[in-house]
């Protein structure tokens, strides 16, 4: 079975395999705090992400710089202002702290965290960001660390030199631009099982990985569907909390388990596709962070975007890909959502029928559903 490509997709450059993972490499490198170095057209930088920052890595990034006093610190517009930055309106901001020279992990640590208390606010330059501050940013959001990075400029011509003097990796920045595109074009089956569920009997589980050894997604077939007509399909995406310990803040765990049911009740087969994009794609231990704002009364999105995320930061070319290859070209989707539907048929895949998935509030979780319902654009 074929799948079509739409048009704008086909100007879309992939990155090859050892671009990939280099940036897979690199990801693993911020989250220990690590430097990595980012080449654009124009510049180059030096970076370390904030959250994992030491004055040892400080010292560093000062090291390198071609002028040391051009360190700055590159948070969201949300903390920007929360800093004193009235004028900030794009995505990203870039502070230049007065006493450059003295400022440390501590301080820039709760300049960049908006759970932290604040001791004092910087006395700073501010200026937007570079497209290679950009692409730092969107490492860190792919580790899975609050974005936010610190950086100094370095000399393109020394590059080179720098990162084998320190064993560093150098990143494009349009390497990183590609990164989840292609990683989920890289995605391949690398093992199956028939795995008896409690409301699906007859079920397969089919494990697909990307290239650069990143997390596997999970396709769980109930039923063995027919491939010729539009198949029953649910794209869920990880929820830890929701599904495995039973979490009253979403729906998930109820959905997740209410789907296997109604597929298996419809006689027909179909597909749950489990997606690793747990917290809308933020990773647990920001979404943890993110119900702490929630605690303090931000509602989901707005948490998503103190700490400098998109409301949403999913992307579903891996649920096309794993139908494509599983030999599916056409849904009936289980969900609320009409972003999925948009993205699915994005990649190719034909959306015959949306088939609401809606469950009953279980108290705690009334304001979220309400919310996705308000400003969302859920389909309830
Ligand atoms: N960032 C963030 N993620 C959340 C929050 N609550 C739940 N999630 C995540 O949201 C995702 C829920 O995804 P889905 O079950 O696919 O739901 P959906 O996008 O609401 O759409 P449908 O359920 O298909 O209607 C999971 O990854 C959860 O971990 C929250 O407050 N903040
Ligand atoms: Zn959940």
């Amino acid at each position: 079975m074929t799948m079509t490509t739409p048009n704008s997709l086909s100007a879309r450059s992939e990155i090859s395999t050892t671009e990939l993972i280099s940036v897979s490499r690199a990801v693993a490198d911020l989250r220990r705090g690590e430097m990595i170095l980012i080449r654009s057209a124009k510049s180059a930088i030096a970076a370390i992400a904030t959250e994992p920052l030491s004055d040892h890595g400080l010292e560093r990034l000062r090291a390198i710089a071609l002028n040391a006093a051009d360190i700055a610190l590159v948070l969201p517009r949300v903390r920007a202002r929360a800093l004193g930055h009235v004028d900030a309106n794009s995505g990203f901001c870039a502070l230049q702290p007065q006493n450059h020279a003295n400022v440390d992990c501590l301080t820039l640590g709760v300049w960049a965290n908006p759970l932290l208390d604040m001791v004092e606010k910087p006395v700073a330059t501010w200026r937007t960001t570079q497209s290679d501050e950009d692409a730092a940013i969107r490492l860190a959001k792919l580790a899975r660390l609050l974005p936010a990075i610190v950086s100094v400029p370095v000399d393109p011509a020394k590059i080179d030199e720098f990162a084998t003097r320190e064993n560093l990796l150098i990143l494009a920045e349009e390497w990183v631009n590609g990164y989840e595109d292609a990683a989920a074009g890289s995605l391949r089956q690398v093992s199956e099982a028939r795995v008896p569920l409690e409301n699906a009997e007859n079920t397969r589980v089919v494990a697909f990985r990307p290239a650069d050894g990143g997390q596997e997604h999970i396709a769980i077939i109930i039923d063995e569907p027919a491939a010729d007509v539009p198949v029953l399909v649910r794209l869920h995406s990880e929820c830890f909390t929701g599904d495995l310990i039973g979490s009253l803040r979403c729906d998930c765990g109820p959905q997740l388990r209410g789907a296997i049911a109604e597929i298996s009740a419809s006689g027909k087969g179909g597909i749950v596709l489990y997606l690793r994009q747990e917290g809308r794609g933020i990773g647990l231990v920001n979404k943890l962070r993110a119900y702490a704002l929630q605690d303090r009364g931000f509602d989901t999105l707005d948490a998503n975007e103190e700490l400098g995320f998109d409301a949403d930061e999913r992307v579903y070319r891996p649920a096309a890909e794993m139908l494509r290859q599983l030999g599916f070209s056409s849904v009936r989707i289980l969900t609320n959502n009409p972003e999925k539907l948009r993205g699915l048929e994005s990649w190719g895949v034909e959306v015959s029928e949306r088939v609401p998935h809606k469950f009953p509030s279980n108290g705690h979780n009334a304001f979220y559903l309400q919310t996705k319902k308000e400003r969302a654009g859920h389909l309830f």
